[in-house]
C-alpha cells in the first residue's frame, strides 16, 4: 500500500518578489515544483499537493478594484478571487505535472476546488493579520492607507508592507472524501488551493462563501487530519528549522521528536507568525495519528523526502 503524502507549497515559491508576477514566470516556477513531485513519486507515494496564493490573491484583487473604479466593472469579492486563485494556480501547477506524469509515470494530475469551512463568530474576523499581495515602501503604503482608510497594512519580514485580510480558523475540508477517492486511484491531486475558499453555514445545510484568506499551512494540515495521510512536508524558505536562530549557537535540527520540538517552543527559538505555526501544525498532525512531518524548502523536497535532508518531526 501507497503511503499518502501532502505536501504544502507557499504562494511566494510561485511569485517570488514584486518583478515575477507575471504568469510567464509563475508558470516557470511552477515547472521546477513539478519537477520535485515527480522526483518524489519516485517512491511509494500518493500525493496531494496544496499551494498558498498570498501574493496571488492579492493581485487578483487589487485588479479588480482598480476596474472597478477605473472602469466601473463588478467588484469581485475576496473569496471569489480566492477561488479564481485556486482555479489559476492549479491549473498551472495540473499541466506542468501532468506533463512531467505521462512521460515517467504514467499518472495525471487533478485540481479540486475546495472549500474550507470556517467559524462566522472566528474572533480572526475581526483583526486582520493574513499578508497579502504586493510589497510596498513605507511611502506608498502611507498613500494607499489614506486612500483606502478600511484597508490594513503590516510591515512583513523586512521586505515591505503588505495589505493584510481577515484569516479565520479552518475547521473542515468540504471536499476531502472526494479528495481521498481520487489519490487511491493514483492521481496526483491538487487541492486547497490558496488554504482553501472560506464558507460557513448558510442555515439550509449549505455553505456560502465569507471574504478572507485562510493560512495554508493551516488548511494542508486539517487536510492531512481529514485524509489520515502518513507524511506531512512543509516548505518553507530554508532547509531544516534552526535553534538559537541567528546567533552563533544557530544549530539545524535533522530528525527530532514532539518532545524536543515542544520544549524549543518553549523556550522560544521559533518566532510567531513564520516557524511556531508551521511547528505547532506539525505537532498537531502528529498527535492526530501522522507518522511523520518533514519541513524543508521546495528545491530539496525529493531528497527530504528520502530522508536526506530537512528537519523530521516524529512522535517520541
Ligand atoms: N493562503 C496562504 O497562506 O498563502 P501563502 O502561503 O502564499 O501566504
Amino acid at each position: 500500500m501507497k503511503e499518502l503524502v501532502v505536501v504544502a507549497i507557499g504562494g511566494n515559491s510561485i511569485i517570488k518578489d514584486n518583478n515575477s508576477q507575471s504568469i510567464d514566470s509563475q508558470e516557470k516556477a511552477v515547472q521546477e515544483v513539478a519537477t520535485h513531485i515527480c522526483d518524489m513519486l519516485e517512491g511509494n507515494y500518493n500525493i496531494v499537493l496544496t499551494h498558498g496564493n498570498g501574493p496571488q490573491v492579492g493581485l487578483d484583487l487589487r485588479r479588480a478594484e482598480i476596474a472597478h473604479t477605473v472602469e466601473g466593472l463588478p467588484l469581485t469579492p475576496l473569496a471569489n478571487c480566492v477561488a479564481d486563485t485556486q482555479g489559476g494556480i492549479g491549473y498551472l501547477i495540473q499541466q506542468a505535472l501532468t506533463n512531467a506524469l505521462v512521460t515517467r509515470h504514467n499518472r495525471q494530475a487533478v485540481t479540486v476546488v475546495t472549500q474550507v469551512e470556517v467559524d462566522k463568530n472566528d474572533p480572526n474576523f475581526q483583526s486582520p493579520t493574513k499578508p497579502i499581495g504586493a510589497f510596498f515602501s513605507a511611502e506608498q503604503a502611507e498613500k494607499l492607507q489614506q486612500a483606502n482608510p478600511d484597508w490594513h497594512f503590516v510591515e512583513d519580514s523586512g521586505r515591505g508592507y503588505r495589505r493584510v485580510v481577515a484569516s479565520p480558523e479552518p475547521k473542515s475540508v468540504v471536499e476531502s472524501a472526494a479528495i481521498r477517492t481520487l489519490t487511491e486511484n493514483d492521481y496526483v491531486v491538487i487541492a486547497a488551493g490558496g488554504g482553501g475558499i472560506p464558507v460557513v453555514k448558510n442555515g439550509h445545510g449549505g455553505f456560502q462563501s465569507v471574504d478572507a484568506v485562510i493560512d495554508k499551512d493551516l488548511s494542508t494540515t486539517l487536510l492531512a487530519k481529514e485524509l489520515q495521510a502518513d507524511i506531512l512536508i512543509i516548505t518553507t524558505g530554508v532547509e531544516k528549522v534552526c535553534i538559537y536562530f541567528g546567533t552563533p549557537e544557530q544549530k539545524e535540527l535533522g530528525e527530532t521528536t514532539t518532545t524536543a520540538m515542544q520544549r524549543y517552543m518553549r523556550e522560544g527559538h521559533f518566532p510567531a507568525g513564520s516557524m511556531l505555526p508551521k511547528i505547532e501544525a506539525s505537532l498537531s498532525f502528529l498527535a492526530n495519528g501522522g507518522k511523520r512531518v518533514i519541513i524543508t524548502s521546495p528545491e530539496k523536497l525529493p531528497q527530504a523526502l528520502r530522508g536526506e535532508t530537512g528537519t523530521h518531526i516524529i512522535q517520541g
